[in-house]
C-alpha cells in the first residue's frame, strides 16, 4: 500500500495525456462521496496501468471500509429526498446524463483506451453502447405502470404501484467500463434509487468520468457516489455492501466466482441481487449455414474487444462435412477485417488484451491445444510488434473436448474449432457447461432454427448474427451465469418494488 504525505485529497498528477482530451476535467482520480471529491480516509492509493505498455497511468484513492460505509450512508441521507422525485424529474436528469456522455464522447472514449487498451474506434462504440441505456431507460421512466387487480371480495379494490427499492450497491468488471456502469447505475437511479458504484480496480477512471458528468447534470449529492478500490481491498468494500444493512440491493457483473461468494453473503440479509456474470458461449455453424456470413459472424462475436466480452463465442461447433472450408473461409475474413498497431490510431480495430494475467491466461489455453495436437492459424498480418500483452486473433483447428477452453471462459482471441457430426450431439456439447449466457448458431432451416433455439440452454440466443447486445434487449443468463436481466423493458423493474394494495369500500 503506498500513502500520499500531504493532504486527504489526492492530486491528480503524472497522467500522461495520449489525447487531447477538450475537457481535462473528466480525468481524476478521486472517489466521489455525497457529491464531494475525496481520496481514501487513511491516504492509500493504488495504480492503474496502460494495457498498451504496461506502463503505470496514475494513482487513484484507495478506498477501504469505512469510506465505503460513509459512501453508503451518504446515498442513504440523498435517497429521502431522491425518492420523492417525480418520474419526470428523474426522466430529465437521465437525460442531462445521456447529453453529457455525448458531448464529451471523445474524452470518454478516450480515458477508456487509456485504461483499457481498447482502440479508440471501438471505444467511441462502447461510449454509445452505454448512453444507448440511458436514452433506453429516459423512455422507460415514465411507463412504469401498475396493475388493478379484480377482487375476490365484493367490496374490495386491489391495485398495484412500483417504489424504489432504496440504495443500490452496484459492483462492475474492467471488460466494459463505460457501458457496465450505465446499464446497471443508470436503472437503478431512473427508477428512483440512489448507487454506491465500486468499479474495477483495473479500470476505475471511467467510472470517475461518469460520476463527473452526472455531477455536471445536476444530479443531486448522493445519488451516485463512486468507491475506488484495489484488487486488495475490494473484498472489504464487498463486506461492507453486504452486511450494512443501509444496501436493498446488490447488483454484481463479474466473474462467477465473486458472484458466487457475493451471492451466498446477501442472501444472509436477503438482500436482492442481480448477479450478471460468466458464460461460455456456443457457436454452432451447421452443414447447411452459409459460410460467408456464420464467418462474420464468428468475427462479430469471437474477436470483439480482443475476446474479453462475456457474450465472446467461446466454443465453435463446426459440422464436421464443412469444417475445413469454414476455417479457411474464416481466415481470409480475419486477414482482410484486422489492422493492428497502436490503439490511438483511428484505423486500429484490434487491440491488447487488459493485462498481462489474461496474457497468461490465453498462453496456458495455446499451450493446452498445442499439447493435444491443435492446429494454430493466426491473422497472417499481426507480425509487428503491438506491445507485452497482444495476442493476434488466432484460429485453433480441430479442438476437441478434453481441451480447457471447454470449461472455462478464453477471455481472449482465440476461435477454437470443434468438428460435430449431428444436431443431437451438438446440443448436447453446447449445453455442457455450468454456464448458460448467450448462445449462437447459423443454419438457413427454419424448422432447425426454432427447435435449436429453444434447446440452447442460454439466457440469449443469436440466431444468424454475431452482435446481440443491444439497449432493447434483455440481458443477462440462466445456470451459473446469473439472475436477473439488464436492458430491455425488464431493465428498470429489477430496481423496483411491487406493492400491492387493497382498499375496502
Ligand atoms: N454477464 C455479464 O453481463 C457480464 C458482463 C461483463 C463481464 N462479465 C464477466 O466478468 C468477468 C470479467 O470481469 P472481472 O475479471 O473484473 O471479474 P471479477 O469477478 O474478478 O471482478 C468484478 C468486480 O468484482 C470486484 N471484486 C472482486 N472480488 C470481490 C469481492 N470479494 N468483493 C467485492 N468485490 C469484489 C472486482 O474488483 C471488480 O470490480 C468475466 O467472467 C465476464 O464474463 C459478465
Ligand atoms: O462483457 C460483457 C458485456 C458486453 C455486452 O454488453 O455485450
Amino acid at each position: 500500500m503506498t500513502t500520499t504525505s500531504d493532504k486527504n485529497d489526492i492530486l491528480l498528477k503524472d497522467v500522461p495525456y495520449k489525447f487531447k482530451a477538450s475537457t481535462p476535467a473528466l480525468l481524476d482520480n478521486r472517489s466521489f462521496i455525497g457529491g464531494e471529491w475525496v481520496g481514501a480516509s487513511d491516504r492509500s492509493i493504488f495504480s492503474v496501468y496502460d494495457p498498451e505498455d504496461n506502463a503505470k497511468l496514475c494513482d487513484v484513492a484507495d478506498l477501504g471500509r469505512e469510506d465505503a460505509r460513509k459512501a453508503l450512508e451518504a446515498a442513504q441521507k440523498a435517497f429521502v429526498s431522491y425518492k420523492t422525485w417525480t418520474n419526470r424529474e428523474r426522466r430529465g436528469l437521465i437525460r442531462r446524463w445521456a447529453d453529457q456522455i455525448k458531448e464529451n464522447k471523445e474524452d470518454l472514449a478516450a480515458i477508456c483506451t487509456m485504461e483499457l487498451g481498447k482502440p479508440f474506434t471501438e471505444s467511441l462504440g462502447t461510449v454509445k453502447y452505454g448512453t444507448d441505456f440511458l436514452d433506453w431507460f429516459e423512455g422507460d421512466i415514465e411507463r412504469q405502470y401498475g396493475e388493478t387487480i379484480p377482487a375476490a371480495k365484493g367490496n374490495n379494490r386491489i391495485f398495484t404501484i412500483r417504489q424504489p427499492q432504496g440504495v443500490v450497491a452496484a459492483i462492475t468488471p474492467w471488460n466494459s467500463p463505460v457501458a457496465m456502469v450505465t446499464r446497471k447505475v443508470g436503472a437503478a437511479i431512473a427508477a428512483g434509487n440512489t448507487v454506491v458504484l465500486k468499479p474495477a480496480p483495473e479500470t476505475p477512471l471511467c467510472a470517475i468520468a461518469l460520476a463527473k458528468l452526472f455531477d455536471r447534470s445536476g444530479g443531486p449529492p448522493g445519488v451516485l457516489n463512486i468507491v475506488t478500490s484495489s484488487v486488495e481491498k475490494s473484498p472489504e468494500i464487498g463486506e461492507e455492501f453486504t452486511q450494512n444493512e443501509i444496501v436493498k440491493h446488490l447488483s454484481f457483473t463479474g466473474s462467477t466466482a465473486v458472484g458466487r461468494h457475493l451471492h451466498a453473503e446477501a442472501a444472509r440479509r436477503f438482500i436482492k441481487t442481480s448477479m450478471e456474470l460468466g458464460g461460455n458461449a456456443p457457436f454452432i455453424v451447421f452443414g447447411d449455414a452459409k459460410l460467408d456470413s456464420a464467418a462474420e459472424g464468428v468475427i462479430a462475436s469471437k474477436f470483439r474487444s480482443s475476446g474479453q466480452t462475456c457474450v465472446c463465442a467461446n466454443r465453435i461447433f463446426v459440422h464436421r462435412s464443412i469444417a475445413d472450408e469454414f476455417a479457411k473461409v474464416l481466415e481470409e475474413k480475419m486477414n482482410s477485417t484486422f489492422t493492428f498497431g497502436s490503439v490511438w490510431d483511428k484505423d486500429v480495430n484490434f487491440g491488447p488484451l487488459y493485462s498481462e494475467k489474461a496474457f497468461t491466461k490465453i498462453k496456458a489455453q495455446i499451450e493446452d491445444a498445442e499439447t493435444k495436437g491443435c492446429k494454430l492459424i493466426s491473422s497472417s498480418k499481426a507480425n509487428g510488434n503491438y506491445g507485452p500483452n497482444f495476442y493476434p486473433p488466432t484460429i485453433i483447428k480441430n479442438a476437441s473436448a478434453d481441451m480447457r477452453f471447454m470449461q472455462e471462459e478464453t477471455f481472449g482471441p482465440l476461435a477454437f474449432l470443434v468438428p460435430f457430426d449431428t444436431d443431437e450431439e451438438v446440443i448436447t456439447m453446447a449445453n455442457k457447461t455450468n454456464a448458460g449466457l448467450a448462445s449462437y448458431f447459423y443454419t438457413e432451416d427454419i424448422s432447425r432454427l426454432w427447435k435449436v433455439a429453444e434447446a440452447l440452454e442460454s439466457g440469449m440466443v443469436g440466431v444468424r448474427c454475431g452482435l446481440i447486445s443491444a439497449c432493447e434487449q434483455p440481458f443477462g443468463g440462466i445456470k451459473e451465469s446469473g439472475v436477473g436481466r439488464e436492458g430491455g423493458r425488464e431493465a428498470l423493474d429489477e430496481y423496483t418494488e411491487i406493492k400491492s394494495i387493497t382498499v375496502a369500500l
